[in-house]
């Protein structure tokens, strides 16, 4: 995987953020947040966007897309949405070098990060309240994986297994 995301963040985050139509208010309202937060120095929207063609675009695309973009090396980390957060995070998680997760609590968050590794964080805008994802957005973007940590080799049984 070229452009390998190693958590470690030393000039601010490219934050790429997507959704489905089930996700996209809670999309467009992070999207603000990450834009007005000095730790993130670039937010690449990738859809979908109210009355553009792309609105309907299911979920599977979405993740993918992300996870594409991740393991080019065209940005470091994606805060996903869908109904649920479940099918962007399958769908991410088909990339090969793509560790994305669903968590709606704040240990889970931290541990997405600080345990696995998780370049990606799915959310479910049908499951969590608005002002508990922009929270845990928050907190998620504060969190650097320490590849000196003891969970950096159980993370890299991952990358063995995937070759990448
Ligand atoms: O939550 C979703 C997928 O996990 C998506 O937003 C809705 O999918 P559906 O229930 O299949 O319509």
């Amino acid at each position: 995987m070229s452009g390998q995301n190693t958590g470690l963040a030393t000039s601010g985050l490219r934050i790429v953020i997507g959704s489905d139509e089930a996700g996209v208010d809670y999309k467009d309202a992070l999207l603000a947040d990450l834009e007005a937060d000095p730790r993130v120095a670039e937010v690449i929207d990738i859809g979908v966007r109210r009355e553009a063609d792309d609105f309907t675009r299911p979920y599977p695309y979405v993740g993918l897309a992300a996870g594409q973009m991740i393991s080019e090396g065209r940005a470091d980390r994606a805060l996903l949405f869908c109904g649920t957060g479940l099918g962007v995070a399958i769908a991410a998680n088909k990339v090969p070098g793509i560790r994305a997760a669903t968590a709606h609590d704040s240990f889970s968050v931290e541990r997405s990060v600080l345990s696995n590794n998780c370049q990606i964080l799915t959310m479910g805008q049908r499951v969590v309240g608005l002002e508990l994802a922009r929270r845990l957005a928050r907190e998620w973007i504060g969190y650097t994986f320490d590849p000196a940590s003891a969970s950096a080799a159980k993370v890299q049984v991952l990358s063995d297994y995937e070759g990448c």
